[in-house]
């Protein structure tokens, strides 16, 4: 069942300090943001199976409430593959082979989604919040900071040419915080 209240802080377990700068400047002041870096193991499967069984992990691990947040990138000439093992072909091609992937698909749309889920502590079922952003696949263009920034462009515009305020208003994560920031907004917070 969903939890009723939440706590004062979320304990958002991540080892990507991209994501957690993005979350942090996302989130701003509507909550106080605390960070731990856990080796959390991923299955295989959905991304909201994935996201699920990493947050029951992290709650179990620190006995205590959880936010964790997965990112796919879905690339529709491949059935949504690589999904939300983009990590590994991330790691293994770079951002400057990443769009070769798609050299033998005339269809290069893809899609970045970001899916956090929140844990009151073990054993409580984790509730969900996705976000979706359309875009396509491309030679990588701008800074290569962040993961698939460069390769992911969104209306004329890769991610990684947009500055980050611009970014963090149509992005996957800042559709998904948008869901969190209206359910916390909904709860009591607890003492
Ligand atoms: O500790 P966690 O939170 O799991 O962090 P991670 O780096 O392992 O992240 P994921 O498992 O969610 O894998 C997603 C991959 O996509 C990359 N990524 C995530 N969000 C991104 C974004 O907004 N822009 C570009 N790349 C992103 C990230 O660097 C990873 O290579
Ligand atoms: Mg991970």
């Amino acid at each position: 069942m969903a939890p009723t209240t939440i706590p004062k802080h979320l304990n958002f377990i991540t080892g990507n300090a991209n994501k957690l700068a993005e979350v942090s400047a996302i989130l701003g002041d509507s909550i106080e943001l605390r960070n731990q870096n856990l080796d959390l193991v991923e299955i295989q499967g959905t991304v909201e199976e994935v996201t699920i069984d990493k947050c029951k992990r992290a709650a179990l691990l620190i006995q205590g409430p959880v936010l964790v947040e997965d990112t796919s990138l879905c690339f529709k000439a491949m059935n949504d593959l690589p999904g939300p093992y983009i990590k590994w072909f991330m790691l293994a091609l770079g951002p400057q082979n990443l769009h070769k992937m798609l050299d033998g698909f005339d269809d290069k749309s893809t899609q970045a989604v970001c899916t956090f889920a929140y844990c009151e502590g073990p054993g409580e079922e984790p509730i969900v919040f996705q976000g979706r952003t359309d875009g396509k696949l491309v030679a990588t263009r701008g800074p290569t900071v962040f993961g698939w920034d460069s390769c992911f462009e969104y209306e004329g515009k890769t991610y990684a040419e947009m500055d980050k305020a611009e970014k963090n208003k149509i992005s996957h994560r800042g559709k998904a915080l948008d869901k969190l920031k209206d359910w916390l907004a909904g709860h009591v917070a607890a003492s």
